[in-house]
């Protein structure tokens, strides 16, 4: 039986603003994620990634065409969708530990039995979680005792604690070195083997799309559409070393050539 998407775009186009102030982010667009996917979107700057994450997050309603959750249109049973972008935003007055456990003292259907099991089974949710990035031994910590890289270790604990359908990450690494960054995409790479879930990346650097992505959606210049969707063939878990083998080298050159030059994306500009 054919798997029904978790999202899909069905020629969604985007304008924001009215009059003369209006500016045209997408074009009609087609996008579908399934489940277990790993999608990165990558394109120009302000091509309309982010818009991309705000319409499947339902921050924003699309000016034209249809988007599908779950098959539906705005179904009944909403998705849990868990987000992380380049600032890490954890609160400063709460433990890392109680940072992580946030989305499930607010997001249903955890929210109900927060309460009763707040001292238990939850704590040991959030311990597992930082146990397998790394972070257990900082649970206790407040955020700014954290180094940048541990932060965002922390921060995606925080998108992932409610087992979310889809997670959203915006330039998540975007802030850290070079050497931090690896580690953490190493990280996230083991969660999502572990763990099954749907990610749709937004980033600026071809290198982390072709290591962690299954497919590599790259989009024209604004206003944007997807111009490719393409599979990355390489067998998982990918070593860091892969990074530096001709084939991965050749994906990274190949998409950077095709972003370079991107035609905007209207297909009678384009022509
Ligand atoms: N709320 C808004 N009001 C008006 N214009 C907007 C709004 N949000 C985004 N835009 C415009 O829509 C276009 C797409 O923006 P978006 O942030 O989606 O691009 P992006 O590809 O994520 O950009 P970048 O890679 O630079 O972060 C840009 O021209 C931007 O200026």
């Amino acid at each position: 039986m054919k798997q029904v998407p978790i999202v899909e775009l069905q020629k969604v186009g985007v304008t924001y603003g009215q009059g003369p102030d209006q500016t045209e982010a997408l074009v009609p667009t087609d996008l579908t994620i399934a489940k277990g996917d790993f999608v990165a979107l990558v394109g120009p700057s302000g091509c309309g990634k982010s818009t991309i994450l705000k319409l499947v997050s339902e921050l924003l309603e699309p000016t034209s065409g249809t988007i599908l959750f779950g098959g539906r249109e705005l179904g009944a049973k909403p998705m849990r969708v868990g987000m992380a972008f380049q600032s890490a935003s954890l609160l400063p007055w709460m433990s890392v530990r109680e940072n992580v456990m946030l989305p499930l003292k607010i997001v249903p259907p955890f929210k109900a039995d927060f309460r009763a099991k707040k001292g238990g089974e939850y704590r040991d949710r959030v311990d597992d979680l930082l146990a397998q990035v790394g972070l257990l031994d900082f649970a206790d910590k407040s955020p700014w005792q954290l180094s940048g890289g541990m932060m965002q270790r922390a921060n995606l604990c925080r998108a992932l604690i409610h087992d979310p359908d889809l997670l959203l990450l915006d330039e998540p690494f975007g802030a850290l070195d070079q050497f931090t960054r690896e580690e953490l995409w190493q990280t996230l790479q083991a969660l999502w083997l572990d763990r099954g879930i749907t990610v749709m990346l937004v980033t600026h650097d071809l290198r982390e799309a072709a290591y962690l992505a299954s497919r590599v959606c790259v989009m024209s210049a604004r206003p944007g559409r997807i111009i490719e969707d393409r599979a990355v063939p390489f067998a998982r878990p990918r070593p860091i070393d892969i990074t530096f083998e001709s084939d991965f080298v050749s994906l990274v050159q190949d998409l950077r050539g095709q972003i370079v030059h991107a035609p905007v994306g209207r297909t009678e500009d384009a022509a």
